[in-house]
């Protein structure tokens, strides 16, 4: 495809990385640059000509940076088409020059907000002319290249080399620059509507508009199933979707539903822990003085069901866990990193795909797609009111010994990773049976008790991750040997739940607080 010589650049910048490099490359190529205040300064002092933006539009800038290119003798110079020429002929009449190549970035709104700035301060930073430019540029692609970052610097100098960007270079710069513009649009309209300049429409935690600004990450090799295509996107945040793959196949769609599952329930637990996840399920959940301790105990709750399974961690993996792991068919292992040694270790099975995402996903705000719309809740964080024991009323029998409480505890922790309705049995801090998913909780306790086995269920500790609403899946608990059972209460027959447990001795706490989770 046919390149367009680039004659005549506009630069205007607020990050100056990489600028000098850029105006040196721009002027050995012949190009002459035109350019606002300090950035103009900056090009000036790296010895490359450049005039100034006032000497074109003839008008100085003024109002405190508030005007300096929004002028018709620069937005006629980026919008001509020089495909028509109508357009030609009139910018010769205005005494105009077109330009070829727009360089701006923008004003650091987010981050002025993030330092927290006054709403003054703020607001000063939301860029006008700027997007501006970008905009004009962009749409007038045919004509023109707009860059945006300095990321794209070494492409500009590719071009210079190759006689100028083609046309398809242009459009892809244009829709990165749109994509720019709306992702900073975005910022500036949710830190208003959240009442950041001070007299927004925030209702409590919920502004009135909520945006979002994805950057394609991936196209997947398919969806859930593989007849539907898929990709995976960015929101800029970190976490999952920006975890570094360390080796293995390309991640699948179910993939990372799995693993952002396995990464919720491992990093809710404050010791060292480890979650496998099936079908964005716990089939097992354990906390250790190591990873390797907390990782064979884990996978001891249900190792059928851990083959082919997902890994988190909550620390970085050590060789020992990584010996374990490689006996094991696993899918994805994911951890804050990896010991020296480990990735090795795990990279002798082809299959297995390794990656290192940074901590835990700490958002308070999680959003969920309906049909026509989005649904927005406070996420369910591991510190809810209850999730204390202290805040614990014992309901039925003895008062649980400090061993028996620390299993209650982390029973309560591990159920809230489980699908309701989740009954999650427990034994010296590891998950032994796992009821999850089930339309009744009734069935939910015998699933719990039936993957446990007599022998694990019997004294083992239960959690119910919302109240009974009858007596008959605590009894199956009790009848299968459980000593201690935490649940949220607040049933209209919880009388007849705490009778059951009472009678049979069984220690019984209400935390007052539940933990669905669907
Ligand atoms: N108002 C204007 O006419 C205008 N024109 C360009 N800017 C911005 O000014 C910055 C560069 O200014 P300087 O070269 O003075 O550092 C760029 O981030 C650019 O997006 C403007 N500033 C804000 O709106």
């Amino acid at each position: 495809m046919s390149t367009r010589p680039i004659q005549r650049a506009l630069v205007s910048v607020y990050d100056k990385t990489g600028l000098e490099d850029l105006a040196r490359a721009l002027h050995a190529a012949g190009v002459s640059l035109v350019s606002t205040g300090s950035t103009a300064r900056t090009i000036e002092a790296a010895g490359v000509p450049v005039t100034p933006v006032e000497e074109v539009t003839g008008f100085p800038e003024c109002l405190d940076g508030r005007v300096k290119t929004l002028h018709p003798r620069v937005h006629a110079g980026i919008l001509a088409d020089t495909r028509l020429e109508a357009h030609v002929a009139q910018l010769a009449e205005l005494g105009v020059e077109p330009f070829d190549l727009v360089v701006v970035n923008l004003y650091p709104f987010r981050e002025t907000v993030a330092s927290g700035a006054t709403p003054d301060e703020c607001v000063e930073q939301i860029d006008i002319g700027g997007p501006s430019m970008v905009r004009a540029a962009a749409k007038n692609h045919p004509s023109v290249a707009i860059v945006t970052s300095p990321d794209a610097y070494g492409d500009v100098e590719a071009a210079l080399a190759a006689g100028g960007f083609t046309l398809e270079q242009r459009r892809r710069l244009a829709a990165q620059a749109f994509a720019h513009t709306a992702a900073y649009d975005v910022a500036v309209a949710e830190w208003f509507a959240a009442g950041g300049a001070g007299e927004g429409s925030a209702d409590g935690d919920w502004p009135a508009f909520a945006g979002t600004a994805l950057q394609r990450q991936a196209v997947l090799r398919y969806g859930e199933n593989p007849h539907q295509g898929a990709a995976l996107y960015s929101d800029g945040t970190g976490g999952l979707a920006a975890a570094e793959q360390l080796h293995g196949k390309e991640m699948s769609y179910n993939n990372y539903v799995d693993t952002d599952a396995a990464r919720r329930a491992a990093y809710d637990h404050d010791a060292p822990a480890v979650a496998i996840i099936k079908h964005a399920n716990p089939c097992g959940i354990a906390v250790g003085a190591d990873v390797a301790e907390a990782h064979a105990r884990a996978h001891a709750c249900d190792p059928v069901s851990a083959f082919g399974g997902v890994i988190a961690t909550n620390r970085p993996v050590s060789v020992a866990m990584a010996e374990q792991v490689a006996e094991v068919f696993t899918e994805v292992v994911v951890a804050p990193d990896y010991e020296p040694g480990a990735v090795e270790v795990l990279q002798g099975k082809k299959n297995i795909r390794i990656l290192r995402a940074e901590g835990a996903d700490r958002a308070t705000r999680e959003v969920r797609e309906i049909s026509g719309g989005a649904l927005a809740q406070q996420r369910d964080l591991v510190d809810a009111p209850g999730d204390d024991v202290s805040g614990w009323t014992l309901v039925a029998g003895e008062p649980a010994d400090e061993a028996t409480l620390a299993d209650l505890a982390f029973a309560w922790t591990a159920v809230r990773a489980v699908k309701s309705n989740a009954i999650l049995l427990a034994h010296g801090g590891a998950s032994v049976g796992i009821g999850m998913g089930q339309v009744n909780r009734v069935d939910s306790c015998r699933l719990a008790v039936e993957r446990a086995g007599e022998d694990r269920a019997r004294g083992s500790v239960a959690a119910s991750d919302a109240f009974f609403p009858f007596a008959d899946g605590p009894q199956i608990l009790i009848d299968a040997g459980v000593r201690a059972i935490v649940q949220p209460g607040g049933s209209m027959r919880d009388d007849e739940t705490i009778a059951a447990a009472q009678a049979a001795g069984v220690t019984m706490y209400v935390t007052g607080t539940r933990h669905f989770f669907h």
